[in-house]
């Protein structure tokens, strides 16, 4: 059995941050010897593009191509189509064919679980997996939580809607109890945090005593700054890009906070190996 940890960004308000933290997070991890493959489970291939492959729909081979695959029965080689990223990442990417995909998926027999069949075939090849999901809670993203084995929920303070996390837990939980029963939340990661203004403090401080003893809010923050922006548009993670700035700082803890809580939930590493 792999030992490799599935983890999908997820949040159906559009922006708040999960194609950066999936970047981000996936290089920190990477920093930290393991090796790593992102998913981009978006057709607005934002991650494909914030790795610096500019055009995703002259790519040759996409993850639509593999789901495609999958649902038509093929075998095709478990490394097809996948990216080696200079910062030691793999990807897997996407462009604009992954929406056909979806409307087509409707119709497929196991419809929810193409994405697992995909990932089991890759999964004994890294250590990690990181999903960026789309904004929506569509069929790519049950097929992402279909096969993560835990979730990760960015926010942003601004735009924390209490009935919108509401319905990302109940979808959450839902597939847990129909699909997926060993998915797990990981945390709420807040993103893009103005740590002067009083409002970000107010709602991280209200996030975590409406959720925190349900869900672990991250002590990471996210801060909010032009430096992530310029990152993803140079192509880079926020270490090759500003590797001593407050946002790196931030993503490093947030990494570290995700090895912890995957070390407690399978339990059989020692803390200090981290
Ligand atoms: N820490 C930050 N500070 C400032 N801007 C940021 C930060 N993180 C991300 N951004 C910018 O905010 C925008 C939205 O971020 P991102 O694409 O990561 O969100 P998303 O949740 O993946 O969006 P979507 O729902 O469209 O997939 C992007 O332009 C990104 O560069
Ligand atoms: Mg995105």
């Amino acid at each position: 059995m792999s030992n490799c940890k599935v983890i999908a960004l997820t949040n159906q308000k559009g922006g708040v941050g999960k194609t950066t933290s999936t970047l981000n997070l996936g290089v920190d991890l990477a920093r930290r010897g393991k090796k790593v493959l992102l998913i981009d489970v978006d057709a607005q291939a934002n991650l494909t593009m914030a790795l610096g492959y500019r055009k995703p729909d002259d790519l040759p081979f996409t993850l639509a191509n593999v789901m495609q695959n999958i649902m038509d029965d093929k075998t095709i080689p478990a490394d097809a189509g996948i990216l080696h990223h200079n910062e030691s990442i793999d990807l897997m990417p996407s462009n604009i064919e992954l929406s056909g995909l979806e409307v087509r998926l409707i119709n497929a027999i196991s419809r929810e679980r193409i994405l697992k069949s995909y990932i089991s075939t890759v999964r004994q090849n890294y250590d990690h997996i990181l999903i960026d999901c789309m904004p929506s809670l569509g069929m790519m993203t049950i097929n992402a939580l279909a096969a993560a084995d835990s979730v990760v929920i960015p926010t942003q303070p601004h735009y924390l809607s209490a009935k919108g996390l509401e319905l990302l837990l109940r979808s959450i939980s839902k597939v847990k109890r129909q699909i997926n029963p060993k998915l797990r939340i990981d945390g709420i990661l807040m993103t893009m945090v103005m740590s002067r203004t009083n409002m970000a403090k107010e709602i991280t401080a209200s996030v975590k005593s409406v959720y925190g003893q349900k869900i672990k809010v991250f002590d990471a923050a996210i801060p909010h700054s032009i430096r992530a922006v310029e990152a993803s548009a140079e192509g880079q993670s926020i270490f090759a890009y500003d590797k001593g700035g407050k946002v790196a700082a931030a993503y490093e803890q947030f990494g570290r906070e995700v090895m912890v809580v995957l070390v407690y939930k399978c339990g059989h590493k020692k803390l200090n190996n981290l």
